[in-house]
């Protein structure tokens, strides 16, 4: 009889320290120096680093209704590939959007049926479903997004003042969050009328479209909203630093109020847009050198809660537009976030590794409520973790990329530190360009174990 299921040895951890780690039945059940004991498996991991797996709590799985742009299957292959183990799913794209228990219960079921990956969903918040919140609630919604402007799809509608403070005491009541795509509707809508309307539909137009203030301005209006109604409320992929200067204010005065950037407003800026056309377009869209340079500040003092992909696939046809406002916005990315943290944040700028591991795992479980369970290597927590030859190059190829679409911004760079395995609790699901084939994948809700 072995007394392990698997056993990992001399892994690395993000610390420097070397240990072996121990699971059985998907739950690490030792940690330690030269552990004792057999397992059905053994990984040796001398050479390796072990971190705990990524938490990607910001991607969009379009599956049902638009699962040829990217489905729980290729979502979560492309995830395990980029060392994650979980995901939240956004409640838009799909159709229909997740506004409802019916609309959950679809969500589920084609994730248990194709996720390798641990997987939440977001509810969503929209001026027809205020009365739908309780039930997704009930369903174990991870928390609720809200679209402050225009969402890019007809079926998910944007807040208008009203629905944003009434869902916000709503939500507050039931114990939830809300998480907001924060840009003035107003402004980025008639800026881009305008524009069109004179035939500016160049890059540089749309850039000019979502200024910085429509994006500042938003976020100090949920801000204020959070702070009347008591409901937590998180900012998704900011891009600015006046935006992150905002949400440090506000925790200061005792708001409960976390953001996230992204990779690409780490890695990318205004001028790679303006070469690489619409791969790179995002809204809010890619910014200055200056304020990259204030994220990754911000990153460094720890006043950015954590990294999300905010994986938004489409065809390729999709983004090829004479237009630049008619081509589809949202980065492919969910695969790179830890390669690009590790090759710009650890690599080129000595960000230390513990942080960065961190702002993909533990700092993603803590917001949203399942941690020690998941974002730790703990005795007792999920078998959730990733090995990473950590000083080894390499240049990403598109067919590297494991998404439904192989296209991404980040093709032709060069990385360090090779993802070598994904393991979730307990079990392989990526290896060295080989993928599990079945859905291991299970529903996480917050504050409740799997
Ligand atoms: N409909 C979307 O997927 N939108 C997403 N698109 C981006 N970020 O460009 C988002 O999160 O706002
Ligand atoms: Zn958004
Ligand atoms: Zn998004």
């Amino acid at each position: 009889m072995s007394t392990y299921d698997l056993l990992v040895r001399n892994g690395t951890l993000a610390s420097g320290e070397t240990i072996d780690l121990a699971v059985s039945a998907g739950t690490i059940v030792a940690l330690g120096r030269e552990l004792t004991g057999s397992a059905q498996e053994e990984i040796d991991a001398s050479g390796l680093y072990l971190f705990p797996g990524g938490i990607d709590a910001h991607v969009h799985i379009n599956e049902p209704g638009r699962t040829h742009w990217e489905g729980f299957a290729t979502g979560s292959r492309a995830l395990a590939a980029g060392g994650m183990t979980a995901f939240f799913d956004m409640p838009l794209n799909s159709t229909p959007p997740t506004r409802d228990a019916a609309a959950f219960r679809q969500k589920l079921e084609a994730a248990q049926q194709a996720s390798l990956l641990d997987f939440a969903f977001w509810g969503a918040l929209q001026p027809d479903n205020l009365e739908q919140l309780d039930e997704l609630v009930e369903c174990g919604v991870i928390g609720f997004k809200a679209f402050m402007s225009e969402s890019g799809t007809d079926d998910f509608q944007s807040v208008d003042d009203l629905t944003l403070y009434e869902g916000m005491q709503r939500i507050a009541k039931l114990g939830s969050l809300l998480a907001v795509h924060a840009e003035n509707l107003t402004l980025t809508r008639a800026l881009a009328q305008r524009a069109r309307a004179q035939g500016k539909t160049d890059i540089r137009a749309y850039l000019e479209s979502r200024p910085i203030i429509a994006e500042v301005e938003a976020i100090q209006r949920a801000i204020l909203f959070a702070d009347e109604t008591g409901c937590p409320l998180h900012i998704v992929h900011v891009s600015c630093g006046a935006g992150v200067r905002l949400v440090i204010e506000a925790r200061a005065r005792g708001v409960d109020v976390s953001c996230e950037t992204c990779p690409h407003y780490l890695v990318l800026t205004e001028e790679d847009v303006e070469q690489l056309g619409a791969v790179a377009k995002c809204a809010p869209p890619l910014r200055p050198l200056e304020e990259q340079e204030a994220l990754w500040d911000y990153v460094r003092r720890g006043e950015i809660a954590f990294v999300a992909s905010d994986h938004s696939p489409a065809p390729r046809e999709l983004k090829e537009h004479e237009d630049f406002f008619a081509a589809w916005g949202g980065i492919s990315g969910a695969q790179s976030t830890l390669p690009l943290l590790l090759t710009e944040g650890y690599a080129a700028r000595r960000l230390p590794l513990p942080l960065l591991v961190e702002l993909i795992s533990a700092r993603v479980a803590r917001r949203f409520r399942l941690w020690p369970q998941k974002g730790s290597l703990t005795v007792g927590s999920d078998a959730d973790f990733v090995l990473v030859r950590l000083e080894k190059r390499y240049t990403l190829q598109q067919d590297g990329l494991f998404y439904r679409h192989q296209h991404s911004p980040y093709i032709g760079r060069e990385m360090q530190g090779v993802i070598e395995r994904t393991v979730v609790r307990g079990q392989t699901v990526y290896l060295e360009g080989w993928h599990a084939e079945r859905p291991y994948g299970r529903l996480l809700r917050p504050g409740a174990k799997v």
